[in-house]
């Protein structure tokens, strides 16, 4: 099975709202509620792909009861997440239903005590000993260390299970030195990382910071990937308009499956590319329309770039 971390997860809300604006109000035309945080999302893309997954992290309090039951309708997602006291989260996506435009409220999530830290760790440790490959997705809540996904790749690589990491700031930096087999940022968090806005450049320079592998998502331009077997501009066949929320985890949802597929880079990289594009055009994070997937991965054009530019 694949592991996914969400420390923090949501309850991720999305409102439909023409033509937002600030200082006025507006009426919401559509609400839609789904289990979120960018681990979930990922979980769920991946079992939409057919992979067994098994999904842990925090929950807690009545927001944490419903992910918890929106989870157990998505087949082929386990839920190991560990209760805490304190309430999971929402996010909230107001999405204009005519531009695409989107605009994202985080909540910072519950405070973690550190009896709370050790129990996840000690799950985090039995779950990994199944695991084909886990990914470490998206922010920390209060209360965890800021070399808390330093600490969970380190952990494991030590039990042998390719790790992925998808954060940003400082614990996107620890966690990078700790050296994960891959990182994906976007093109804002790999920029801060590297100081470069060259996204090329950048890639290379967070290998150098410790990852194996970079592979950077870059919006509709598609991604760029920095691997040891080479490097790739990514771009799908054209551009699509919709929410752009979640597109990244289902990148690293095709990433992950086509690691434990054996499939190569370049394979890898079509998957993740059409599924993010494929991400856009459905209302929320954490799902795909299959049938532009399938269209697109054919499609997408994956380019290497040569060793010395
Ligand atoms: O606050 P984080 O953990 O960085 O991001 C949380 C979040 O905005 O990211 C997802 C999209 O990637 C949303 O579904 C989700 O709730």
């Amino acid at each position: 099975m694949i592991l996914t971390v969400t420390l923090n997860t949501a309850l991720d809300i999305t409102y439909r709202v023409r033509s937002l604006r600030p200082h006025t109000s507006h009426r919401v035309s559509e609400v839609l509620e789904r289990p979120g945080g960018k681990g979930l999302n990922v979980a769920r893309v991946l079992a939409a792909l057919g992979h067994p997954v098994t999904a842990t992290g925090f929950v807690g309090g009545a927001t944490g009861q419903v992910v918890r039951e929106r989870l157990a309708d998505t087949p082929g997602v386990r839920d190991a997440l560990v209760p805490v006291s304190g309430p999971t989260r929402r996010t909230v996506a107001i999405v204009d239903p005519l531009s695409g435009d989107t605009t994202q409220l985080n909540e910072p999530g519950p405070l973690i005590t550190p009896a709370e830290w050790s129990a996840f760790q000690g799950t985090y440790g039995e779950l990994l000993r199944g695991a084909a490959a886990v990914a470490l997705c998206g922010s920390l809540p209060p209360g965890v260390p800021v070399g808390a996904y330093a600490l969970l790749v380190r952990t494991a690589r030590a039990a042998g299970v390719p790790v992925l990491l998808d954060t940003s700031g400082e614990p996107l930096r620890r966690g990078v030195a700790a050296r994960p087999d891959v990182v994906k940022p976007n093109a804002a968090e790999l920029a801060e990382l590297t100081g470069s806005h060259e996204p090329l450049k950048a890639t290379q320079d967070a290998r150098r910071r410790g990852a194996q592998s970079v592979v950077a998502s870059l919006g509709p331009q598609g991604l760029i990937a920095t691997t040891p077997e080479g490097r790739w501009r990514v771009a799908p066949p054209r551009r699509v308009h919709g929410n752009p929320t979640g597109a990244g985890d289902s990148a690293v949802a095709g990433l992950l499956s086509g690691f434990v597929e054996h499939l190569p880079w370049p394979a890898r990289l079509a998957r993740a590319a059409a599924l993010s594009a494929a991400t856009v055009l459905t209302p929320v994070a954490g799902e795909f329309d299959r049938s532009v997937y399938e269209e697109l991965r054919d499609q997408v054009s994956v380019t290497e770039e040569s060793s010395a530019a």
